[in-house]
């Protein structure tokens, strides 16, 4: 089914699904302070590809997804959704920490609401609706409302509803931030189960190193304010991963320990940093000499 949107014809022999570059963005308050979110980013994702921005808190990660579904412009710099200026529309599609379903529509009506913007008829929506419940295991819960799901339910209705649209593109922004850690690794397998159906690109924001290595075909580290990219790496380990296994390869041991210095590094050098400016406990200052550092790779 095409969610129209986006001319396909000329898309297929685009390469990038999405191409920033030079982009900086910055906000002002009502004091009349500016806020420089990012500074010079560029950085592309695949067609087919699933790319994850990790980064420490505030480092202008949702500002980019924001940047990408169009809702807002950068200062300067190019940005392009299959060599378009970006919209937003049924080609991108959401899935944000916060669920954000409709309270007073089920599940059913909710999935079904954001497949309006579509060329369907009722029946279509309805039974388009259905179906992406029954992919992530929800056709038992269709008349149910948000009140009365769980957090891991309520965001696999967030990501029925946004699959149901069948976007060429996935924005996630830390969507599984908010759902307690057993749930957290079975709705990773359900993402990677259900984008393997279809490989739309995917640009997902988490804090969370695991999660990043677990999802990615690459991972783009930024650093602190101003957000900016510090390093892009593959993640050149096999394909499913859901098994437990993964854990314990190898490879993935040695990108989790380098993933976790780099950002335990690039938290501590943000100046507006908590820990930046609070005092060192005496175990801190009586450090040893030899501390093991980030650069071992
Ligand atoms: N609309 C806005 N007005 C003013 N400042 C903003 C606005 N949106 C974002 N910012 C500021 O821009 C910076 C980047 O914010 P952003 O939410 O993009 O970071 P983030 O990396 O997603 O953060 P987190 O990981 O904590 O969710 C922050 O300092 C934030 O306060």
């Amino acid at each position: 089914m095409s969610a129209g949107g986006l001319p396909r014809d000329t898309a297929a022999s685009v390469a990038q699904a999405v191409l920033l570059e030079g982009v900086s963005k910055s906000f002002r308050s009502g004091k009349g302070s500016r806020t420089e979110a990012l500074r010079d980013v560029t950085l592309s994702v695949p067609e087919g590809k699933f790319v994850t921005l990790l980064g420490p808190s505030g480092c202008g990660k949702t500002t980019l997804l924001r940047i990408v579904d169009g809702l807002i412009a950068p200062d300067i710099g190019r940005v392009e959704v299959y060599g378009s200026a970006p919209r937003p529309g049924p080609d991108i599609g959401l899935v944000f920490q916060s669920f954000r379903l409709i309270p007073w529509l089920t599940a059913q009506a909710n999935v079904e609401f954001a497949l309006r913007s579509l060329a369907l008829s009722r029946p279509d929506r309805q039974a388009q609706a259905h179906e992406y419940l029954g992919l992530v295991g929800l056709t038992g819960f269709a008349q149910a409302y948000p009140a009365e799901l769980s957090g891991g339910m309520k965001q696999r209705v967030a990501l029925a509803r946004a699959l149901a649209c069948e976007p060429r593109i996935l924005l996630m922004d830390e969507p599984f931030a908010s759902i307690d850690a057993q749930t957290r690794e079975l709705m990773q397998v359900e993402l990677m189960r259900l984008w393997a159906r279809r490989k739309s690109a995917v640009l997902f924001v988490t804090h969370s190193v695991d999660e990043a290595i677990v999802l990615s075909d690459q991972i783009v580290l930024l650093g602190p304010r101003p957000g900016r990219v510090v390093e892009s790496l593959d993640v050149d380990l096999d394909r499913p991963r859901w098994a437990y296994d993964t854990r314990s390869d190898a490879r993935y041991v040695e990108l989790r320990r380098y993933l976790s210095a780099r950002m335990r590094d690039l938290v501590l050098a943000d100046p507006q940093s908590e820990f930046f400016q609070r005092e060192p406990t005496s175990t801190e200052t009586a450090a040893p000499e030899n501390e093991p550092t980030a650069s071992g790779r």
